[in-house]
């Protein structure tokens, strides 16, 4: 069961992981950028200074090393949207436009990075937000063209630059309210997963907890049963079990009826759970038989806890409610040996119960 909902948890997203990505791909989209930028500069194509040239890609670099750490770190992820995917793009357009300016021929080929990057936030802004960015970017182009032009009137040529933009603009729009789709999807997606977490949380209650009490069940118990064992195993770290029974239950069922033994069973959780220490677990082991384990407890200890809870507990009275003046327990206590089972453990405090049973119930037996 554990390891099918441990399975069922990896399907669920994982925001620290998808933002990684997400600082990933921009990445690798930057690093594209450079190659190409570079690649035309060897050429002769990218009209700068060396200068000027390794001031731009020093500090482009700088910023977006800095933005891939803000996501990794984790500290956006307070922020309404934690991939900072708006400054991003903004980001990413002053970058191609401007490189854009300084390489006439291949223009087109540096400018249309944006789509990549368009594509990699439409997981994060709306289909509204996205129309605005390609008009942004639409009218960044337009600037830069008019610099270049107004540059370097002689060596362009007007209509296939005005050409260009106008297909650049058609394809940023048509991107944009694809994207919009794309975020609508991944929202659907991230409620279905927000409930299937919730129902994810509500599975594993139900796994451990047992219907009527609301205590822990047979198997959890045995579960931690088991850690006890493997922490007493490995670090000598002592603990006990107390194995409580109601005292003659069945005439409870007999005499007032299922309801009042239910009810008694719940007030008997409530009682124990508010008496109990910290980090001591209660559970309902089946019907009127409860188990309490006491970690950090030796014999002495657990004895003096199940005694507390035998007065605690003969202090309830139900008569005046209609139900049964007041129910007596009797417990079976037993400090765990080194390297014994917990079935061993468990069959001797059930042995301390029988003994406590056969000796007129109302009492603790140490076995
Ligand atoms: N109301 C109610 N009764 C339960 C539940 N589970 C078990 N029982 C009843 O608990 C009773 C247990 O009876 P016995 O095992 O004879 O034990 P007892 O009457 O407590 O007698 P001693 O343990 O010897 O003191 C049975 O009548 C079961 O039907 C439950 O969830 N609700």
């Amino acid at each position: 069961m554990n390891s099918e909902l441990r399975q069922a948890e990896s399907l669920t997203f994982n925001e620290t992981r998808l933002l990684r990505r997400h600082g990933r791909s921009a990445v690798a989209i930057m690093g594209m950028h450079t190659l190409l930028c570079l690649v035309y500069y060897r050429m002769g194509a990218f009209q700068i200074s060396p200068q000027w040239g390794s001031l731009l890609l020093g500090g482009l670099w700088v910023s977006m090393l800095s933005y891939f750490l803000l996501l990794i770190s984790g500290a956006t992820l307070r922020l309404r949207d934690p991939s900072l995917s708006l400054p991003l793009i903004i980001y990413c357009v002053v970058v191609f436009m401007t490189s854009g300016y300084y390489v006439d021929e291949f223009r087109l080929s540096v400018v249309t990075l944006f789509f990549a990057v368009l594509l990699l936030v439409s997981f994060q802004l709306s289909g509204k937000v996205m129309v605005g960015v390609a008009m942004f970017s639409s009218a960044a182009y337009a600037a830069m063209l008019w610099l270049a032009l107004d540059d370097r009137w002689v060596q362009l040529s007007f209509s296939v630059e005005v050409l260009q933009w106008l297909v650049f603009t058609m394809i940023s729009i048509s991107f944009a309210i694809t994207g919009g789709s794309i975020h609508r999807l991944r929202r659907n997606l991230a409620d279905k997963n927000r409930e299937l977490a919730k129902g994810l949380e509500q599975v594993r209650e139900m796994a451990i907890r047992d219907d009527l009490t609301g205590l822990f069940n047979r198997r959890h118990l045995l579960e931690v049963l088991n850690r006890q064992k493997a922490l007493a195993d490995r670090k000598k770290v002592p603990f006990s079990v107390c194995y409580v029974d109601l005292d003659h239950f069945k005439q409870i069922n007999d005499h007032y009826g299922h309801e009042w033994g239910d009810r008694v069973l719940r007030r008997f959780s409530q009682v124990v759970i508010a008496d109990m220490r910290d980090g001591d677990y209660f559970g309902r082991l089946g019907g009127e038989e409860f188990l309490l384990i006491l970690p950090q407890s030796n014999e002495e200890g657990a004895l003096l806890v199940a005694e507390r809870l035998r007065k605690r507990w003969s202090q309830e009275q139900f008569g005046q409610e209609g139900g049964p003046s007041s129910v007596s327990l009797s417990v079976g206590v037993a400090a765990y040996h080194d390297n014994e089972s917990v079935d061993d453990v468990l069959n001797r405090a059930d042995q301390g119960l029988y003994r406590a049973k056969s000796s007129g119930r109302n009492q603790s037996q140490v076995a």
